[in-house]
């Protein structure tokens, strides 16, 4: 081609398929599976025919010792694996067509350097015990290092908190950013989380760059005493007077009566328009740095995440009003300092540029052990199935490390004109503000972060902004610009573009998990419901993509259904599978063998160990069997009209320091006691009675051994499986002593109730 790279037919992002060998191996693989899958149904159902029909609701004599009573749990066998076959279904789209993202950098800077657009950042905070302020500070301080124009960046800080200690901190973090930035830019630092930078250097015993020696201690220096002014105030709970009386911010804690109770306080910290503060060490100019806490009052909801979100658009349309707007929560620091760069690729590409709405970064996470207990990585969902949701139309939003154009979060539909250059005009008036009009500019824009402002505006939450009511505002946000013809790309980059702290207890994860599940159960039921009413507005692959999450709450049922029923009727010798023998046992085979090595493959690709995949099975199946079921019965409860409260549990980004050191060895955190504890600790303890009980029997019946073998294999697989699983959730009931272990009354409720069931069972039926 003629053209020079800076031209204008050169995109600014390419797209890339995945290898068709591949795909062609894996289509193949999977078309058996289906066939598999398939044959399970024709055995279930020729072979309840032939009981109903055949037999006249009797079964052949040889089988029924037992009456034909256990009909009936064939049937829900079949609900289950039905259930479970669409949802095999589902987890396919996300697997058929995986795309991968490339930018170019270098052609958007020949092209628009000049021109960029000014780009918001929003940072969320919401509880300073759960999140601590130094990891908030952090997370602030790596996206102001951005590489990017200064003067066009400015960060928001939402603090739901209203907490003192976060604004004094945010003063600190604004002076040390004025050594910090520069330092940056000077020696290339990445990644710009000062801590997290930090902690990856080896200490300097060399002299090579003597410069960077010097200057690496003095930023060192400056960040630890900021570091202990901030944490001194945290403990004593006060920030000194003499900073008090010193910046007028403080003022606005006046009124103050608690974080659920309060004046919107909104203070500009850094503004280029600020004659006296806005440059750093070096002379230039710094990003806007703007801090928030919204009006809260008892009487109005507040909507959580949404609604800070809201507010923060609101306000920041008035301060900065970047055409572009990036939010991360507090714990995810930015780990790549091009990330705004990249993202802009896709929004300002002349011929795809105008269809996207936002750009989603994966959730990436720090300090993970090597076989992440509890499943925290989410690597095959980062590395494949997120990639695969892009092929299909355009991930989902995830609510965090996530690029959208401000318009459309204001609720622009879409329509195909070519508008996608969004660089700067310069055409307001922006170069005209003084001091005296900044803080006028503040006290203008406090009434927009006010609770009374979305009663007379009541379009925010349900057409502008993100959407309110949902437990995941984030998806059902990202899902309703899809349903308005937009499009999003998923861009996962070498360098990651965002660091999160990972939960570090069971219990926090499940909570997490539950909020999801109830989440997207929410959006199934909602208009947006991908089934049915995203028909026609989504292609058929974004409507199966998005049901792997929405049916995350139902498909518990049959879940726990499998974990129950085959491991209980062991005890009655009820056989529920085919016979070694028997042809049918091929189907049953070849799916279990062949679905457990895809997904150990899976998983070793995206690089986690054995173990880990191990361990990722186990909370797969303690999300399904605990936090899914406890949101789907909470949320069927909730739709039949009960008054359950629902709000938005935030998780805790720290632990105390045993049990991070537990965290470090791999050691199970259970801790308090909890229903959901409880739940999977019956479940544990029923499948090890019923493997108990049927090893005895096989033991001392003559013959035994091979008989309950060759007529039960599958399901006495089934349950030592089950009881492999579970073998930290036995240590933590009986055998550890730390404080981490499961709770003594929940070793014993579960036991008397797992107890109760078998002898029920086997009493009864
Ligand atoms: O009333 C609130 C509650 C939470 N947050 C912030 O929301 C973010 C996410 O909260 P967290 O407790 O960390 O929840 P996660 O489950 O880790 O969050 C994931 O799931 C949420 C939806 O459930 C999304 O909003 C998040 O972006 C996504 O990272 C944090 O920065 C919080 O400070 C608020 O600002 N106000
Ligand atoms: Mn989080």
């Amino acid at each position: 081609m003629a053209n020079k790279e800076g031209e204008i037919s050169y995109p600014l992002f390419e797209t890339r398929r995945a290898t068709s060998g591949w795909l062609i191996i894996y289509r193949f693989f999977s078309f058996s599976l289906f066939l598999g899958i398939f044959s399970i149904f024709l055995y279930r159902f020729s072979y309840l025919l032939n009981i109903v029909v055949i037999h006249g609701g009797k079964e052949e004599e040889e089988d029924n010792e037992d009456g034909k009573s256990w009909v009936i749990f064939s049937v829900g066998l079949l609900g289950a694996e039905l259930f479970f076959g669409l949802y095999w279904v589902f987890t396919q789209a996300l697997r058929w067509k995986p795309v991968f993202r490339q930018t170019f950098k270098h052609r958007l800077s020949q092209r628009y350097e000049q021109s960029l657009p000014r780009v918001d950042v929003f940072v969320c905070t919401a509880d300073p015990e759960k999140e601590p302020t130094m990891m908030v500070m952090n997370t602030v301080l790596s996206v102001m290092a951005y590489d990017y124009p200064t003067e066009k960046l400015s960060v928001y800080l939402s603090d739901d908190a209203a907490s003192e200690i976060t604004f004094y901190a945010l003063l600190e973090a604004s002076s040390f950013a004025k050594h910090w930035l520069p330092f940056c830019k000077r020696f290339n630092v990445e990644p710009r989380s000062p801590l997290a930078y930090f902690n990856t250097l080896s200490f300097p015993t060399s002299s090579e760059d003597s410069v960077w020696t010097k200057e690496l201690a003095h930023i060192k220096k400056l960040y630890e005493d900021m570091e202990k002014r901030i944490e001194d105030a945290a403990k004593s709970g006060q920030v000194p007077r003499y900073v008090r009386l010193k910046h007028k911010g403080f003022s606005q804690w006046d009124s103050f009566s608690s974080r659920r109770d309060h004046d919107t306080i909104l203070q500009i910290l850094l503004h280029r328009k600020d004659a006296q503060n806005s440059k750093d060490v070096e002379e230039c100019v710094m990003p806007t740095l703007v801090y928030l806490a919204r009006e809260k009052r008892p009487q109005y909801p507040h909507h959580f995440k949404a609604g800070a979100m809201n507010s923060l658009i609101r306000v920041s349309s008035k301060i900065s009003n970047g055409k572009i707007i990036m939010n991360v929560d507090c714990d995810m620091y930015s780990n790549n300092s091009k990330s705004v760069r990249d993202a802009l690729c896709f929004f300002m590409d002349e011929e795809k540029g105008h269809e996207i709405a936002f750009v989603q970064y994966p959730q990436n996470f720090v300090g993970v052990t090597k076989n992440d207990l509890y499943g925290s990585h989410m690597e095959v969902f980062s590395e494949l199935e997120a990639h695969g949701f892009d092929g299909c139309g355009g991930p989902l939003y995830i609510g965090t490390g996530c690029f959208h154009r401000r318009d459309v979060l204001c609720g622009r539909k879409f329509s195909d004109q070519h508008n996608a250059i969004i660089n700067d005009c310069n055409n307001d008036n922006d170069d005209l503000l003084t001091m005296e009009s900044l803080q006028k500019q503040e006290q203008e824009s406090k009434p927009l972060a006010s609770c009374t402002y979305e009663e007379q505006n009541p379009l925010w939450g349900s057409q502008m902004g993100l959407l309110y009511g949902c437990a995941v505002e984030d998806v059902i946000t990202g899902l309703s610009m899809q349903c308005k013809g937009w499009k999003s790309m998923y861009y996962n980059p070498e360098r990651k573009a965002f660091l999160g702290a990972p939960l570090m207890t069971l219990g926090q994860a499940l909570v997490q998990q539950k909020r999801w599940a109830e989440g997207e159960f929410q959006i199934l039921v909602s208009k947006y419901s991908p089934p049915w009413h995203a028909y026609g507005k989504l292609s058929v692959g974004l409507q199966l993509a998005y049901c792997n999450y929405c049916f995350w709450a139902p498909i518990s049922l049959p879940t726990v259904y499998y974990c129950i029923v085959p491991s209980l009727c062991l005890l009655k010798g009820i056989p529920l599978f085919p016979k070694i023998s028997s042809p049918w046992f091929i189907p049953f085979a070849y799916v279990i063998v062949a679905e457990t090595s895809c997904s150990l493959l899976e998983f070793l690709r995206c690089g986690s160990t054995v173990q880990g995949w191990w361990n990722e099975q186990r909370m797969w199946l303690y999300k399904r069997t605990s936090s899914y079921f406890f949101a789907f019965m909470e949320s069927i409860l909730k739709l039949l009209g009960f008054p359950l409260a629902s709000g938005f549990a935030i998780t805790a980004k720290v632990s105390e320091q045993e049990a991070s050191e537990r965290y470090e060895k791999e050691i199970m955190e259970f801790g308090a006691s909890s229903p959901m504890f409880t739940h999977l600790a019956t479940i544990a303890m029923l499948n090890l009675f019923c493997f108990l009980g049927v090893s005895m029997e096989a033991l001392i019946s003559e013959g035994g051994l091979i008989r309950v073998l060759e007529k039960m294999a599958l399901q006495i697989i089934l349950c030592v499986v089950l009881v492999l699983i579970n073998v930290p959730m036995y240590e933590g009931l009986f055998f550890r002593k730390d404080k981490g272990r499961l709770p003594t009354s929940v070793a014993i409720k579960s036991t008397v109730f797992a107890l109760s069931a078998c002898g029920l069972f086997k009493a009864l039926l």
